[in-house]
């Protein structure tokens, strides 16, 4: 691991203002190096907590953005669970209303609506989309992403790997998928730990007190008992943005000050 740093805000606003400028400082680095930049998304709060002010950041080229799903619930693109959906009408649709340059539609890499109803389908598709848009550019064994946007459930789980589940262990697949998960939907495909280890950057977005105390458990104690706690780089960096609730059970001597 590069750098692993853990910020703190007092609110959950000032989360979505520092990732604001933290992204646009990734994205910068990225494109001025690879002409390109290649980030994840995860479900739940995170795409409107990160789109927040990164939707008006008129300093971005979004044109040279390229699009994933950390995992994705097998349903059709416009259904009300779809990841997809959510990335659309938080980011995606409010930067082409702002903007002349969007992110172009052929860089957006969403599940294949055909193989909604099949998620080992669904997940060899993604996998595909993946090799299509990595080979011959960054990866080796694996996809080098610029950037993956993580968040953690209460049970510690993390993109659709959860605690326990067989998935956990899958180290040759890209991506994989999951029919039994315990946050509904139950179908679902998702990165596996080597593919989000592998990112130059990985950030945590984490608030509300719900998940204090397994925050506390990984990030003071290591824990490795929650799949949250199994992400570790292994060539980039780690970060964790938390707000006052999600950070009160850890020790303030494991929090950076926030800087660009
Ligand atoms: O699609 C999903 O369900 C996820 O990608 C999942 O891993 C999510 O990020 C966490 O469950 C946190 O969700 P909240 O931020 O809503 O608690």
């Amino acid at each position: 691991m590069y750098e692993k740093k853990v910020y703190n805000f007092q609110s959950g606003d000032l989360v979505s203002q520092a990732l604001n400028h933290f992204i646009e400082k990734k994205s910068a680095e990225a494109i001025a190096k690879t002409g390109r930049f290649t980030v994840a998304f995860s479900g739940g709060s995170l795409p409107k907590t990160v789109a927040k002010y990164l939707v008006n950041n008129k300093a971005i080229d979004f044109s040279k953005w390229h699009v994933f799903f950390a995992d994705e619930r097998c349903v059709p693109l416009n259904h009300p669970d779809s990841n997809y959906a959510l990335v659309k009408t938080e980011l995606l649709d409010k930067i082409k209303a702002g903007r002349l340059v969007a992110i172009p539609e052929d860089q957006v890499y969403a599940l294949n609506e055909k193989f909604a109803s099949n998620s080992e389908n669904a997940a060899e598709d993604y996998e595909h989309q993946l090799i299509s848009a990595f080979v011959g550019k960054s990866t080796v064994r694996h996809p080098v992403f610029d950037l993956i946007l993580l968040g953690m459930g209460p049970d510690g789980h993390t993109c659709s790997l959860f605690p326990g589940f067989p998935q956990l262990q899958e180290n040759e697949k890209w991506v994989t998928n999951i029919d039994n998960s315990p946050k509904p939907p139950p179908s679902r495909i998702t990165f596996t730990l080597p593919v989000v280890n592998n990112a130059h950057n990985i950030v945590f977005v984490t608030t509300g007190a719900g998940k204090a105390s397994i925050i506390h458990e990984i990030l003071d104690q290591n824990s490795k008992e929650y799949p949250s706690g199994l992400v570790s780089p292994t060539r980039g960096n780690l970060y964790w943005f938390l707000d006052n609730e999600s950070s009160s059970k850890i020790v303030s001597h494991s929090i950076s000050l926030f800087g660009l």
